[in-house]
């Protein structure tokens, strides 16, 4: 595709811990469907998407790592040049969620730049409270800006993260916080095109350089956490 058939090229990456639906959030988002017995990712893949909004052709290029501990130092690779990161855990596993300061250390570590993550998820403990604050003004500290999102709502009887706890951990680090469910396809339109609406926020606010909208390794873009828009 050439720069003609699109007005923005935003670069989205899914991390969280394997097994929370990141694949399924991208396929249902691109493809419009719940893959029966997705298997796990290997490695890194990655989606295309092009959507309008407000008469703006947006291209998002939605790339989905493997959550498996072994493939962390490939997946490491692709957080840097993120326009946006979205940090998924599942609201059915109080482990998905435990692990968030997990990832925001390899944030803070491996993503130079500029981060949207959406939380989808839960609540946290007070315990690591002091440490996800820290990493959050580490992040805010070079315009990294994360979003927290809970995918499985679908599953609700067998909720082990409670919706609060979510929004009290989200709302400590001024991140956007969101639940999902892939299967459902509950709020997944909302989570990319929101994104989406905010990348071109700040793509016009001069805090995102969209002229290479196609960001290679080690580079970034800066934007800053989303608020909802309209969608045309
Ligand atoms: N009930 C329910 N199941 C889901 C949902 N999203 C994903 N799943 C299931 O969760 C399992 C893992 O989904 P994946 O999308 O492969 O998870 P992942 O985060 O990409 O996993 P890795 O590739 O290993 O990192 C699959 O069995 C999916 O069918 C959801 O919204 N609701």
């Amino acid at each position: 595709m050439s720069m003609e058939d699109y007005d923005y090229l935003f670069k989205i990456v899914l991390i969280g811990n394997a097994g929370v639906g990141k694949t399924c959030l991208v396929r249902r988002f691109t493809q419009g469907l719940f893959p029966p017995g997705q298997g796990a990712t290997i490695g890194v893949d990655f989606m295309i998407k092009t959507v309008e909004i407000k008469g703006e052709k947006v291209k998002l290029q939605i790339w989905d790592t493997a959550g498996q501990e072994r493939f962390r130092s490939i997946t490491q690779s692709y957080y840097r040049s993120a326009n946006a990161l979205i940090l998924t855990y599942d609201i059915t596993c109080e482990d998905s969620f435990r692990c968030l300061p997990e990832w925001l250390r390899e944030i803070e570590q491996y993503a130079n730049n500029q981060v949207v993550t959406i939380l989808v998820g839960e609540n946290i403990r007070h315990n690591f409270f002091l440490l996800v604050i820290s990493c959050a003004l580490y992040v805010w500290s070079r315009n990294l800006i994360l979003v927290l999102v809970g995918n499985k709502i679908d599953l609700a009887d067998k909720r082990e993260v409670h919706r609060q706890r979510a929004e009290d951990f989200a709302e400590a680090q001024s991140m956007l916080y969101l639940e999902t469910s892939a299967k459902e396809s509950d709020n997944v339109e909302k989570l990319f095109l929101d994104l989406a609406c905010e990348l071109i926020r700040e793509a016009k606010q001069n805090k995102l350089d969209n002229n290479d909208t196609a960001p290679m390794p080690g580079e970034g873009k800066t934007i800053s956490y989303l608020s909802c828009c309209n969608v045309n």
